[in-house]
């Protein structure tokens, strides 16, 4: 027999199955879907068997050295599925196939095998395990057991194999170090020690200037000082340590509510009814309910999965990674218990192994995950739900570019079942398609408790400045989140973080610190006193003085979180606040340990940016506030006006949400945007047509469909002329009424010493283009393996940087 085998060897001259022959011991063993180790050139690979054959063109054949799985990892749907995934993004089928699994079935852990039963196994086997129930799996290879003994005892359940990956990551600690003294005492210790006692000192010095914990390799980095002066301030007591576990599975010992299915709506029955009929007769449609904030999707969204359950079939819901929040869990958890796998960025790889198994051994008939989940290897789909399915997390920003919209439809036609969208502010592309009639479009109009929206209020930021108000806070909005936290209620209060970075530039010579790695400014973070790079992780100490001038006049300009939150704390004293954004959700489970702390009122308003835009319900929040609603309104993306008005509405709807009523103050510059007036006055529906007005003038999707290439070299002439080259190969081969923008650099013309150029590419029927590209890509092949060119290609870009 022989095996088609796709290898991982990401080139794309490699990216073709190749046959292997199928050796005796194998035979029948091996199917499609496995994973095994063959021979390629001079070494040995993993690679996918995509298929079976009885004869190979080819003679010569090699031989495959060891098989990985005794299961299939892949199913027949998710092998088919990888192929058009990587020919619709122009990705390696490797890499595919590799996106579609959990990281543990990347690398090669060392297994185990555990016997599950007492009962008698056959005779082989007995003898393997000797009395034992745990053995290493090499001693099965050594062994020479018949594999298929051994795979038809793990279909039995009577033996299982494990991944020695799991308690290796997930017990993993961490050492922080922190003051175990006020600093008054570490400053006078500090006086104490001898001049010769420079490093101690060093370090003291460091924590009477921050005395928060710190991570012990962190520390010792940033420092430049040793353990052993760690030790010594330790053991005179100044310092201390504590150990925490990297990750808690936090649904562990977990016990949640049991709910029942909620009576529903007029509305919610006129949206429901179609998909239920889809279920019962496995007919795929696509629905797209455009429901606003509140209107009980997520209710449907349950019932929806409750039919499917009550098949015996399967259901996959996405949500997007930051509103997987113990919230939205609860409620899938609430409703159906143990039959719910999750997945999302915060667990370990071992844990998230953990999951997919429960998936792939149908243990759960639900997973609720972020974008990946799409690939979750169930074999009898009833339906597939994206929730909030204009969020831009669920377009991978990395080979395989696939957006999971896409996966989750083509899956749906596959198992003939309904695909769900859901959305407050669905994508323009999206709503587009449904005016089409291309997808059902369903409205749910009113919130479940039939209170209106909350009132939204524009202020003019222009006219503060006239008024003499020069702080980031309207006098409206200070003097409503006064009243607000005098009535006990809480407010919360969004920085449109993006365009807003705090960057550091002198004031005698104009002077912006750069990162010496990318072209984009530094941004000041106060806590650590650094200026970091967000593209490349490049960190350096706060200039004392201007590096071109040496003026001592360099400071920090623009306002971040936390200067907004310095300036709340002077402007309200009295206010109690919690901030969060990405430096203080860093640390894993910190995202959920803010919002626990918020939700049980130990604080009066919770500032931060995006991320506390989405999914969040507290019952107290009666004021929201947004500080600049125009700051993405000028980034070169022709999204920006779709994401402000998206923002805008998402935000909104986390006021009000229950008794109390609730309140918006959105500050801006240009309250007759149409983006803004129309998100304060809630109307999607001609937000929507104007933004297709502009969309249609300037050609952007869903007009035309858009292709970027991306192409980067630490030499920039090489970069220069290949973006040339490409650009005009792709003139010569395209259809007239398409355009080729390009080469230009790229908005960030260079990025981890990179040099960057684009080509954007707007078609409307270019049936060709992908084989084109292809075609074009391929000429460079060479330069690429043997210099660090490097050239990507986004057939659905999103991130236009
Ligand atoms: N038929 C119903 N009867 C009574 N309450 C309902 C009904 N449907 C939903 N609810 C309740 O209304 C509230 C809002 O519903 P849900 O969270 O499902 O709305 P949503 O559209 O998903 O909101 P969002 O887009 O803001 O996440 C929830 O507290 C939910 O329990
Ligand atoms: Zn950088
Ligand atoms: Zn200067």
């Amino acid at each position: 027999m022989i095996a088609n085998v796709i290898v991982d060897v990401p080139a794309s001259s490699i990216n073709q199955s190749f046959d292997y022959h199928i050796p005796e011991h194998f035979q029948g063993v091996i199917q499609p879907g496995m994973r095994v180790i063959v021979p390629f050139g001079s070494r040995n690979v993993m690679g996918f068997v995509t298929g079976l054959a009885h004869e190979s063109s080819h003679n010569k054949l090699k031989t495959i050295a060891e098989v990985l799985d005794l299961t299939p990892v892949l199913t027949d749907e998710l092998l088919e599925l990888g192929m058009w995934l990587a020919e619709d993004t122009l990705s390696l089928y490797i890499t595919a196939y590799q996106a579609m699994l959990p990281q543990v079935l990347k690398a090669n852990y060392k297994k185990e095998l555990e016997r599950l039963t007492d009962a008698s196994l056959p005779n082989q086997l007995e003898s393997l395990f000797a009395g034992r129930l745990v053995v290493p799996y090499d001693e099965l290879n050594d062994a020479g057991i018949g594999y298929h003994h051994v795979q038809k005892a793990i279909r039995q359940g009577d033996i299982t194999v494990h991944y020695l990956v799991k308690s290796r990551v997930t017990k993993k600690r961490i050492t922080y170090i922190k003051p175990s003294r006020d600093v008054h005492l570490l400053e006078e210790a500090y006086n104490d020690l001898s001049n010769r006692a420079k490093k101690q000192k060093e370090l003291l010095a460091y924590f009477i200037q921050q005395p928060e914990e710190i991570k012990l390799n962190s520390l010792l980095k940033k420092l430049g000082t040793t353990r052993s002066t760690v030790n010594t301030l330790l053991e005179k007591q100044l310092l201390e340590t504590s150990q925490q576990e990297i990750y808690r599975n936090p649904y562990d010992n977990q016990v949640f509510e049991r709910t029942e299915a909620l009576k529903l709506t007029d509305e919610q029955e006129k949206t429901m009814d179609p998909i239920k009929q889809d279920i019962k007769e496995e007919r795929h449609d696509v629905f797209l309910i455009h429901g606003v904030t509140g209107s009980g999707k997520t209710e449907i969204y349950l019932q929806a999965i409750q039919d499917v359950i009550a098949k015996g079939e399967e259901a996959i819901v996405l949500v997007p990674e930051i509103s997987l929040t113990p919230q939205m869990v609860k409620r899938f958890k609430g409703r159906f218990g143990s039959s719910v796998a999750v997945m999302h960025s915060a667990l370990s790889n071992g844990e998230k192994y953990d999951e997919w198994r429960r998936i792939q051994q149908k243990d759960v008939q639900v997973v609720v995950g972020a974008r990946s989940a799409v690939f979750a290897p169930f074999e009898n789909l009833g339906v597939l739900i994206i929730d909030e399915e204009h969020e831009n997390s669920y377009k991978q920003e990395d080979q395989p570019r696939y957006h999971a919209r896409d996966v989750a439809i083509r899956r749906g036609r596959h198992h003939q079942c309904p695909v769900i969208l859901g959305s407050a502010t669905p994508a323009l592309e999206s709503y587009a398609r449904a005016q089409k009639g291309v997808y059902q479009l369903a409205t749910l109009s009113k919130r479940t408790n039939n209170k209106a929206m909350p009132q939204m209020e524009l202020v003019d930021m222009r006219h503060e400045l006239h008024a003499g108000n020069r702080s980031m806070f309207s006098r409206s909005l200070k003097n409503k989140v006064e009243q607000c936290i005098s009535r006990g209620e809480q407010a919360v209060l969004l920085l449109n973080r993006r365009g807003y970075s705090t960057f550091v530039m002198c004031r005698e010579c104009g002077h912006v610190k750069e990162c010496p790695h990318c072209d984009i400014a530094l941004t000041f973070h106060k806590n650590s006193n650094q200026l970091k790079c967000h593209y490349c992780s490049y960190e350096e100490p706060m200039p004392t003085y201007c590096p071109s001038c040496n003026s001592e006049l360099i400071r920090f300009f623009g306002t971040g979180t936390q200067r907004m939150e310095e300036a709340l704390v002077q402007l309200i004293p009295q206010a109690r606040i919690l901030r969060m954004d990405v430096d203080t959700t860093r640390r894993k489970g910190a995202h959920e340990r803010l919002l626990n702390q918020f939700a049980n009122k130990e604080a009066d308003i919770l500032l931060g940016t995006q991320m506390i835009a989405k999914g969040l319900d507290f019952e107290n929040v009666t004021l929201v506030g947004v500080l600049t609603a125009d700051s993405m309104l000028h980034l070169p993306d022709f999204r920006s006006a779709e994401k402000t008005f998206q923002l805008l509405t998402q935000v909104s709807g986390r006021a009000g949400r229950h008794e109390l009523p609730g309140e918006v103050i959105v500050q801006t510059y240009t309250p007759e945007h149409y983006s803004i007036e129309l998100a304060s006055q809630y109307d999607y529906v001609r937000f929507y047509q104007n933004e297709m007005r502009v969309r249609k003038t300037f050609q952007y999707p869903p007009f035309v469909f858009l292709a970027l290439i991306t192409v980067s070299d630490e030499n920039h002439a090489a970069a220069a002329r290949a973006a040339q080259q490409i650009a005009k190969g792709l003139w010569q081969s395209v259809q007239t009424e398409t355009v080729v923008l390009g080469p230009t650099p790229s908005p960030i013309p260079r990025m981890k010493d990179r040099y960057r150029y684009q080509c954007m590419i707007k078609y409307k029927n270019e049936p060709n283009l992908r084989s084109s590209i292809h075609r074009l890509i391929a000429q460079f092949d060479d330069q690429m393996r043997k210099s660090n060119l490097q050239i990507t290609v986004d057939m659905q870009p999103y991130q236009l940087i």
